[in-house]
C-alpha cells in the first residue's frame, strides 16, 4: 500500500465523520402521535404480541433483518491477531456490504474474548437480537470449536464467513477452472499452503464435491502437515495428515494441477509454479499479498489459470461474493441454519452466473465481451448486479427443500422482482459502467479544464483507470490549481492539457470551425475567437476531429450556450432530427429516467417518439428494461389540450412502430407509478407495474419533476446524459459536483468503448 493511499484511506474513515456507517430510524418519528406508538404507550402492543407468538418477532422488529458480524479479533484478515479494537474497521466494513449488496443490517460486535468457551456463551445470548450470526476473522482451530457450538446451541443461522463464504466462492472457481482446463475433479492433485480457518473449510468443501482426500497435501507455517507429527498440529488438521517424508511446500508441488493459497505473502516461488502440472490453476488469495504475484507466476506458466482475492487482478477470489447474498436467501424464509446444501446451492449459482451468456441488457450493461467465461473471468465481479438475483433465491430454495424454513417463500418470481428492485434502488446503477470504463478507458475532453471540480474529478478518472482526461485550459492555471487542491496526477502522463492560448492544431480546428459556421452568422475573426477561448468549441472539434474519444462540458456557464456549441460542431446522429436529454434519479424507492428535463422545449409529437426510443435504449445500457409513461395533465383522454394530443400521439405513433416497448399514455404520473391507479382508469395498458421511463410534455414540465423529486425524494442524480448526438459528448448542469463528474465521465467513457465496440 503506497504511503499516498494510506492517507486516502485513513481520510474516507475520518470524514466527514468519523466510521463508516450510522442507525437511521425506518418509521416517522415526527410528532407526538408517532412517539406514542413508536415508544411508550404502543410498543407495550409489539411487546405483548411477541409474548404470545414469538413469530411475530420477525414482522414487528428489526431482527429478521439484522445480522450480527461479530469477532474477537484474532486472525484479522492477513495481519493475525491484532485484537477486537484494531479489527473494528474490517467489520464496519462488512456490515456496509452487507447492507450495500443485499440490504441486511447489521451490528458491528468486538469482543474482548480469547477464551473459546467464554466467546460462545456470550454469542448464544445473543439470539433474541438477531436474525443470524456472521462470525468474522477468528483464528483456527478455535474457530471451528466456536462456530460448531455456535450451531448447535442457537436456533439461527451461524456463518463463519472466512470458513465458508470462502470456501464457497473458492469451490465455485475452481469448478470454473476445472471446466476450462478440461479436467476432472477426481484427477486434481491439489497443494494447499495454510491450514487455518479458510483453508480447511475450502477443503472440506472441494472434497464434498468429489476431490479425492487423498490427492490433497497440506501445508503451514512448519511445512507438509503429516501423519505423526506433533508440532502445531489439532484435530481438524489432522484429517489432511498424509502418509509422506515431504516435509516442505518444495517437496510437494511437483505436478500439482491447483494450488490453493489461504496463507501468508509470497510462499510461492516462481521456480515451484514451474514445476506444477500442465495448465496449473493458481489460487494466491492471502490478503492484502497473496502467496505470489500474478505477473511472477505467468511470468514463468503462461499456460496458468490465477486467481487472487484483489481487485486489481481478474478473478478476484473474496468471500464478499458469497456473504451477503447467502445471509439474504437465508433470513429471507427464516432457516434456523445455513446447511450444506445451501452452501452448494451457492456455489452452483456462483460457477453458473460466470457460465451464462449474459443476458441481452447485462451485455449493454458491460458493453461487451469481457464478461465472457473463461481464464480471466472464472467467477462474476463482486459488481455483478446478477449476484443477488441469482444467489439469494437458489439459497431459499436450498433452505425450504432441506426443511429448515420457518417463512418459505411462495411465489420465487415476485421475490426475484423485489431482489432485482433492491439492486437498481441501491446506486449500483453505476457499476456495470464504470467497470465497462475501466476496461477500456479513453481520452475524455474536459471543456473547462481549469475548474476545481473538473480537477478533482480527473485526479479520481487516473486513480480509478477511467479515462485518460484532456483538460482544456490554461496550462498554468491549471497547474496552480493542481498544486492548490494538492492533486497527484502529472500532465503530459496522467492527464493531457491544451493550451487555450497556443496549440499548434488549433489552425486546423479555426478552418473547421468556420466552414461549419460560416453560413450561421459567424465571421472568420469570430470563429477564430471562438476557437481560442470557447473551451466547449475546441472539445467538440477535438471529438469531431478525432483528438479525444469524447467530452463532457457545462460545468461553468448556460447549459444552453454548451448544447449549442455542441449541437453545431458534433450535431445529431444520421436519422435524428434533434438532441435531448435522459436523467437519472436514484431515490430510496428506486431509480428513474425522466427524459427530457434539460434540452426538448416543446417537442413535437415525432420528436417525442424519437426521444422515447433513444431513452429506452440509455435505460438498457444501464442494465434495466424500460418501462415507459408518456405522462401529462391529461389521463388517457381525460382532456384534449394541446399537449395531451401531442402525447397521445406520439403514443399511437409507438404503439405501431415500436411494438417491441412497454410503453403507453398519456397517462397522469401517479398512474404510472401505481398499477392500481392505472387500472381504475384504464385496465387495457400496455404498461405493467410502474414505470421507470418518464417521458415529458415539456421541458418546463420535466425540469419541475426533476428538481422537485432530486430535492423531495433525497436521492442523486446522473446526467443530464444527452441523447442524439454524433459523437459521445455531454453537456453537464453548473451545479455539478465531484462525485457527478466522475459519474458522467464513467458513462461517457462506457458509451464511447461500446460504440467502438459495436462499429
Ligand atoms: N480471499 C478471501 O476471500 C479470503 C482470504 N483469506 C486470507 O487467508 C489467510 C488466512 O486466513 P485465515 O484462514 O482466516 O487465518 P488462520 O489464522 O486461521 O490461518 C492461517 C494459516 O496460514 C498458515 N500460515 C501462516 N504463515 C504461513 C507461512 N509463512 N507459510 C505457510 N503457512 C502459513 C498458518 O499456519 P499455522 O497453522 O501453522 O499457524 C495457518 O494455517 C489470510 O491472509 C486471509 O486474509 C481469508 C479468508 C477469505
Ligand atoms: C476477505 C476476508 O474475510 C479476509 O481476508 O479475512
Ligand atoms: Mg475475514
Amino acid at each position: 500500500m503506497s504511503k499516498d493511499f494510506q492517507e486516502q484511506a485513513l481520510r474516507y474513515h475520518r470524514d466527514p465523520r468519523p466510521g463508516k456507517l450510522e442507525i437511521a430510524p425506518t418509521k416517522p418519528l415526527a410528532n407526538q402521535r408517532d412517539l406514542s406508538l413508536a415508544y411508550s404507550p404502543g410498543v407495550g402492543a409489539a411487546c405483548q404480541a411477541i409474548l404470545a407468538d414469538a413469530e411475530e418477532a420477525a414482522r414487528l422488529t428489526a431482527r429478521a433483518n439484522l445480522v450480527a458480524v461479530v469477532t474477537n479479533g484474532t486472525a484479522v484478515l492477513g495481519f493475525g491477531n491484532i485484537g477486537p479494537l484494531a479489527s473494528k474497521p474490517v467489520m464496519e466494513g462488512k456490515a456496509v456490504l452487507f447492507k450495500k449488496f443485499a440490504n441486511i443490517d447489521v451490528f458491528d460486535l468486538e469482543v474482548e474474548e480469547g477464551d473459546a468457551e467464554a466467546f460462545i456463551s456470550t454469542v448464544a445470548r445473543l439470539e433474541p437480537t438477531f436474525g443470524g450470526i456472521n462470525l468474522e476473522d477468528i483464528k483456527a482451530p478455535e474457530c471451528f470449536v466456536i462456530e460448531e457450538a455456535l450451531r448447535e446451541r442457537m436456533n439461527i443461522p451461524v456463518f463463519h464467513d472466512d470458513q465458508h463464504g470462502t470456501a464457497i466462492i473458492v469451490a465455485a472457481a475452481v469448478t470454473n477452472a476445472l471446466r476450462v482446463t478440461g479436467k476432472a475433479i477426481e484427477d486434481v492433485r491439489l497443494v494447499c499452503s495454510g491450514a487455518g480457518a479458510a483453508a480447511l473449510a475450502c477443503l472440506d468443501l472441494l472434497v464434498k464435491l468429489g476431490l479425492p482426500r487423498e490427492h490433497i497435501t497440506v501445508t503451514d507455517i512448519d511445512g507438509v502437515v503429516y501423519a505423526g507429527r506433533d508440532k502445531g498440529m489439532d484435530r481438524w488438521k489432522a484429517a489432511y495428515a498424509r502418509e509422506t517424508d515431504a516435509r516442505t511446500l518444495d517437496d510437494v508441488i511437483d505436478g500439482a494441477d491447483l494450488f490453493l493459497g489461504l496463507s501468508a505473502p509470497n510462499v510461492l516461488k516462481p521456480d515451484m509454479v514451474r514445476r506444477m502440472a500442465d495448465g496449473p490453476v493458481i489460487m494466491a488469495l492471502a490478503n492484502p499479498t497473496p502467496e505470489i504475484l500474478p505477473e511472477v507466476a505467468r511470468e514463468v506458466r503462461s499456460d496458468a489459470i490465477i486467481a487472487t482475492g484483489r481487485s486489481d487482478y481478474p478473478n478476484q477470489v473474496n468471500n464478499v461474493i458469497c456473504f451477503p447474498y447467502i445471509f439474504r436467501g437465508a433470513l429471507d424464509v427464516g432457516a434456523s441454519d445455513i446447511n450444506d446444501a445451501m452452501k452448494l446451492a451457492a456455489v452452483e449459482a456462483i460457477a453458473n452466473l460466470a457460465m451464462d451468456e449474459p443476458s441481452e441488457l447485462v451485455t449493454k450493461a458491460y458493453g461487451g465481451t469481457e464478461s465472457r467465461f473463461g481464464a480471466d473471468y472464472l467467477i462474476p465481479s463482486p459488481f455483478d448486479p446478477r449476484l443477488l438475483v441469482r444467489i439469494a433465491p437458489a439459497v431459499a430454495r436450498a433452505a425450504m427443500n432441506s426443511g429448515i424454513a420457518a417463512r418459505p417463500i411462495n411465489d420465487f418470481e415476485a421475490y426475484r422482482q423485489q431482489l432485482i428492485q433492491f439492486v437498481y434502488k441501491s446506486g449500483l446503477l453505476m457499476k456495470p459502467l464504470f467497470e465497462r470504463a475501466r476496461q477500456s478507458p479513453r481520452r475524455l475532453a474536459f471543456a473547462e479544464g481549469e475548474d476545481r471540480r473538473v480537477l478533482q474529478a480527473a485526479q479520481e478518472l487516473v486513480d480509478e483507470g477511467l479515462a485518460m482526461p484532456v483538460l482544456v485550459g490554461r496550462p498554468s492555471v491549471i497547474e496552480s490549481r493542481m498544486g492548490e487542491l494538492g492533486l497527484r496526477m502529472r500532465s503530459g502522463q496522467d492527464v493531457t492539457i491544451v493550451d487555450v492560448d497556443n496549440d499548434p492544431r488549433f489552425r486546423e480546428y479555426h478552418s473547421a470551425y468556420q466552414a461549419i459556421m460560416g453560413r450561421r452568422g459567424v465571421s472568420p475573426d469570430e470563429a477564430k475567437a471562438a476557437v481560442r477561448t470557447n473551451g466547449t468549441v475546441i472539445a467538440s472539434l477535438m471529438v469531431r476531429k478525432g483528438d479525444a474519444d469524447c467530452m463532457i462540458c457545462g460545468s461553468v456557464g448556460k447549459f444552453r450556450r454548451h448544447l449549442q456549441d455542441v449541437n453545431h460542431v458534433i450535431g445529431v446522429a444520421p436519422g435524428v432530427h434533434s438532441l435531448a436529454t435522459i436523467t437519472a434519479l436514484i431515490l430510496p424507492a428506486g431509480t428513474f429516467f425522466i427524459c427530457d428535463s434539460h434540452a426538448s422545449i416543446e417537442p413535437t409529437a415525432e420528436e417525442l417518439v424519437e426521444m422515447t426510443t433513444m431513452a429506452a435504449d440509455q435505460v438498457a445500457a444501464f442494465g434495466m428494461t424500460p418501462k415507459i409513461a408518456l405522462v401529462s395533465r391529461s389521463n388517457f383522454g381525460t382532456m384534449d389540450t394541446e399537449p395531451a394530443q401531442r402525447m397521445r400521439e406520439a403514443v399511437k405513433r409507438l404503439h405501431a412502430e415500436r411494438p417491441d416497448l412497454e410503453v403507453d399514455g398519456e397517462m397522469h404520473a401517479d398512474a404510472a407509478l401505481s398499477q392500481e391507479i392505472r387500472d381504475a382508469a384504464y385496465p387495457d395498458s400496455r404498461l405493467q407495474g410502474a414505470a421507470n421511463l418518464f417521458i415529458m410534455p415539456s421541458v418546463d414540465a420535466g425540469h419541475i419533476a426533476y428538481s422537485l423529486l432530486k430535492v423531495l425524494g433525497g436521492g442523486v442524480s446522473v446526467g443530464p446524459i444527452l441523447i442524439g448526438a454524433d459523437k459521445p459528448a455531454h453537456v453537464v448542469t453548473q451545479s455539478i459536483t465531484v462525485r457527478g463528474l466522475v459519474n458522467m465521465s464513467a458513462l461517457t467513457v462506457a458509451q464511447t468503448a461500446a460504440t467502438a465496440e459495436a462499429e
